[in-house]
């Protein structure tokens, strides 16, 4: 029997399972000690910044400059995936990106990443408006620390994908930025993740 490869716009995700070895984990942790985390604001189209709303998204942020040495993990991974799956055009990490904490009750409602930001001039094409088109998250708490707190993708079709083999500490997902997904209430202790995007020319 010939077996059919699916379509890239019909793979929503590549998982790697504890990849990130766990002081690592902890030295990317380290990053936010001293820096002020802020609360995760979700996307007003009629205002700057975006606006607080504790029923979709419930997170405290740090957020780390493009240069910080942690940014060379999201890369990897994304380049991995996409020279995988996606073969999207991306060119630049968006920065700053962002160190995640999630306390008990912390969660992040279904949502897509999307986002088109406003035009830059260092990208190798010029001054053109870049897109979002990778999302990558790291998980860097170990599963002990904590309860809840699971991401998810939905898929077009409403299915909900939630892949057990991410729980194990130091795993990466990467996905498409349009694709849906959350990340369930945490009922016991601290979820820490790191997460960034990959942009590019806006699709046409
Ligand atoms: O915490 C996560 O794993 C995902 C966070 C997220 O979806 C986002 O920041 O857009
Ligand atoms: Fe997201």
């Amino acid at each position: 029997m010939t077996q059919v490869m699916p379509s890239p716009r019909e793979i929503f995700s590549r998982v790697w399972s504890g990849v990130v070895p766990a002081d690592v984990c902890e030295a990317v942790i380290a990053e936010a000690t001293g820096v002020e985390a802020f609360e995760g604001t979700v996307v007003d189209r009629d205002r700057e910044g975006g606006r607080l709303d504790h029923n979709i998204r419930k997170t405290l942020t740090v957020g780390l400059d493009g240069g910080n040495w942690a940014s060379s993990l999201i890369v990897r991974y994304a380049d991995l995936a996409n020279q995988e799956i996606w073969n999207f055009d991306v060119n630049q990490l968006e920065s700053p990106f962002s160190l995640l904490r999630y306390e008990q009750g912390g969660h992040f409602d279904w949502h897509s990443d999307v986002l088109r930001e406003p035009a830059s001039s260092n990208t190798p094409f010029g001054p053109v408006p870049a897109e979002r088109k990778l999302s990558v998250t790291i998980n860097l708490s170990d599963p002990d620390d904590y309860d809840g707190g699971r991401f998810e993708v939905a898929t077009p079709h409403g299915k909900v994908i939630t892949s057990p083999e991410l729980a194990a500490r130091g795993s990466v997902v990467v996905f498409p930025s349009t694709v849906v997904h959350r990340v369930t209430p945490v009922t016991r202790g601290t979820r820490w993740a790191l997460v960034g995007w990959l942009l590019g020319p806006q699709l046409r």
